[in-house]
């Protein structure tokens, strides 16, 4: 894609963004007052713009991909319009086809006949926005990337190695979109702003799979179990596409698992101080890992695996979404770590699907305990690597820190999930 021509009208649009962006799911400032640029505005097609918008606030740097459709001024300005620039008014152009069109026309790879006339939004926006397209059956879906970061984009590279290893549990990217932005040192950065993946047919999201079943108090235990060996095949496939760590060292030790750990635990204090009430817990967790002979060999992984990134279609479980944590630095997020991890993230799944599906006391210790038994079953099924109980639970609570970081910022009102896992995992200490 190449670069389009600054604009007259560019505080117009600032004004526009700023009213618009705080509502959306991916806005990384919420509350938070921010200075907002327009970095690029890329005219893609006539009357279709991709903008690269930087948002500013505090310790917040983030480069926002925003495209937009701007249609002239008619009798009515449709209800989800960002508003009036000039003569035209401004749409969202995420799933707009006039703008699906014209990312097919840039993209590299494989490809589909997809139509972009069929282009609609998943509702239940995320980390970025989803665009299915296809009219009766849809054909693929469209990821247009929010948070733009330079570099390979795992949740391209890793999808295209694993089909290419023969993994058949992830959907193929046919399509993808690269570009280079200005940076802020003045340099010029490259990386990607969308993917398009097929689409798995009949597929129900794997946590509104497990809040149904919580919900009804049917046990999880065989899907979980699945999921297990599926999670364990993926491990060993990322092994053959990526291999491990050849330069495992011993920083990558204990030693280094438990100083990542110890940075979680200050990070998500500075951010939600009231954490601090852990410290004592957490320093029994940091001295048992410390305390370990030796760590696993390191590889690639998933980096943010939890229910919502499965699929299950028919009688299968599909892995998704390869990006890791949304918030980290794509360095940190590409790097080789510990396939328990992924694992990790799974078990506390099962927290928030109990809690969302409104189980409580013993009933939600009986529904997690099954699921997270079964699921650590099924992963030892698929995998000859031996699972460390200490090294399980200080990723766990790795992954809880995280949480309530993540839902402090996104859904305040669902902090006390992993609070509750905070409680649980440290109780015991
Ligand atoms: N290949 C696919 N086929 C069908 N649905 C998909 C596919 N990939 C993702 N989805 C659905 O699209 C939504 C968003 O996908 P996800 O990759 O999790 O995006 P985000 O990065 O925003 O979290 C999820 O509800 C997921 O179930
Ligand atoms: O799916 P994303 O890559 O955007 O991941 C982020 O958002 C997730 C929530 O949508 C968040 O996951 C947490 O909530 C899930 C239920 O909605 C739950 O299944 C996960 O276990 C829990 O961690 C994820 O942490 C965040 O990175």
């Amino acid at each position: 894609m190449t670069a389009g021509q600054a604009r007259a009208d560019d505080d117009g649009l600032v004004e526009l963004l700023r009213a618009w962006l705080p509502a959306r799911r991916w806005y990384p400032a919420k509350g938070a007052e921010a200075t907002l640029s327009v970095v690029e505005r890329r005219a893609l097609a006539d009357g279709v713009e991709d903008v690269l918008v930087r948002v500013r606030a505090g310790s917040i740097d983030a480069l926002l991909q925003v495209p937009l459709v701007l249609v002239p001024v008619g009798a009515d300005v449709p209800d989800d319009a960002l508003g009036v620039l000039g003569d035209r008014v401004v749409l969202d152009g995420a799933a707009h086809p006039a703008f699906v069109q014209a990312w097919l026309a840039a993209a590299d790879g494989p490809g589909t006949g997809a139509d972009p006339a069929t282009a609609r939004a998943v509702s239940g926006e995320q980390s970025n926005t989803s665009v299915v397209l296809g009219s009766e059956r849809p054909v693929a879906i469209l990821k247009v990337l929010r948070a733009l970061q330079p570099g390979e984009n795992p949740d391209v590279e890793v999808p295209r190695r694993l089909v290419e290893v023969g993994w058949t549990h992830v959907p193929e990217p046919l399509a993808w979109v690269e570009a280079d932005w200005p940076a802020p040192d003045g340099t010029t950065a490259h990386g990607y702003l969308g993917v398009l993946s097929a689409f798995v047919p009949q597929a129900q999201d794997g946590f509104v799979l497990a809040c149904g079943y919580a919900e009804r108090e049917e046990s999880f235990a065989a899907l979980a179990a699945e999921l297990g060996e599926v999670v364990a095949t993926m491990h060993t496939a990322l092994v053959r596409g990526f291999g491990t760590d050849a330069t495992t060292r011993a920083e990558d030790g204990p030693a280094a698992v438990a100083a990542s750990l110890a940075g979680r635990f200050a990070w998500a204090t500075s951010a939600v101080p009231s954490l601090a009430r852990f410290a004592p817990a957490v320093d029994g967790v940091l001295a048992q890992v410390r305390a370990l002979p030796t760590a696993p060999p390191r590889q690639r992984v998933h980096g943010d695996l939890h229910l919502g990134q499965v699929l299950r279609s028919t009688d299968r479980w599909f892995v998704t979404d390869f990006e890791g944590e949304p918030s980290a630095p794509l360095e940190q997020r590409t790097r080789p770590d510990l396939a328990v991890r992924d694992v990790a993230g799974m078990l506390r799944s099962f927290d928030y699907a109990a809690a969302v599906g409104g189980l409580t006391g013993e009933a939600a210790t009986r529904w997690t305990g099954e699921a997270r038994a079964a699921l650590l079953d099924g992963y030892a099924a698929g995998s000859d690597e031996e699972q460390v109980p200490v090294l399980l639970r200080a990723l766990e609570l790795d992954k809880t820190l995280y949480e309530v970081v993540y839902e402090s910022r996104n859904r305040p009102s669902w902090v006390p999930i992993p609070l509750a896992g905070l409680d649980r995992l440290l109780g015991a200490v």
